[in-house]
């Protein structure tokens, strides 16, 4: 496994408030073909010397052209680190967060969506997203 690939990744749980019922950003990603069409949280991997939250903030403004208040950070239960087991074998840390402004679809999705629980069970989630989704809302 080279460094890059050791790389963590950071995510945001973007949840909009102004709804009577709470909602959550799931974003469909549009690429690489084999995750094409796939939910995930909106983030991306940390750069070499970038630290977790500066990066959550530079792939957010990237791939949603918008700006994020950071909520809470959402721990795995049995993770010392508190990151998330994802593909790739790589870990995921996962905060909780409100948009500043509309998240806009870029190159990074082909659609995203304001989901409630039973919504986003509906969803193809990618693989190991499912208890990080789950979390999310328990935890709301
Ligand atoms: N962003 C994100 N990535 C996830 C989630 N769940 C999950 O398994 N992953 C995996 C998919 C990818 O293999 C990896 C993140 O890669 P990425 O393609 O989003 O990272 P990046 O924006 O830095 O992209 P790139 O420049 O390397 O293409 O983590 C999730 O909820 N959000």
């Amino acid at each position: 496994m080279d460094q890059e690939s050791l790389q963590p990744v950071v995510a945001a749980a973007i949840i909009n408030t102004t709804h009577h019922q709470r909602k959550l950003l799931a974003a469909q990603r549009s690429y690489p073909p084999e995750l094409a069409g796939k939910y995930e949280l909106p983030g991306g991997k940390v750069e070499a010397a970038e630290a977790p939250l500066a990066a959550l903030e530079r792939e957010i403004r990237e791939e949603l052209n918008c700006a994020i208040k950071i909520h809470r950070f959402l721990p795995c239960p049995n993770s010392p680190e508190g990151t998330w087991p994802i593909l790739g074998g790589r870990r995921m840390y996962v905060w909780v967060a409100h948009p500043l402004s509309t998240p806009q679809v870029g190159n990074s999705h082909s659609k995203l969506q304001w989901v409630t629980l039973p919504q986003a069970r509906a969803l193809p989630w990618l693989g190991p997203n499912w208890p990080i989704v789950e979390a999310v809302f328990n935890n709301l």
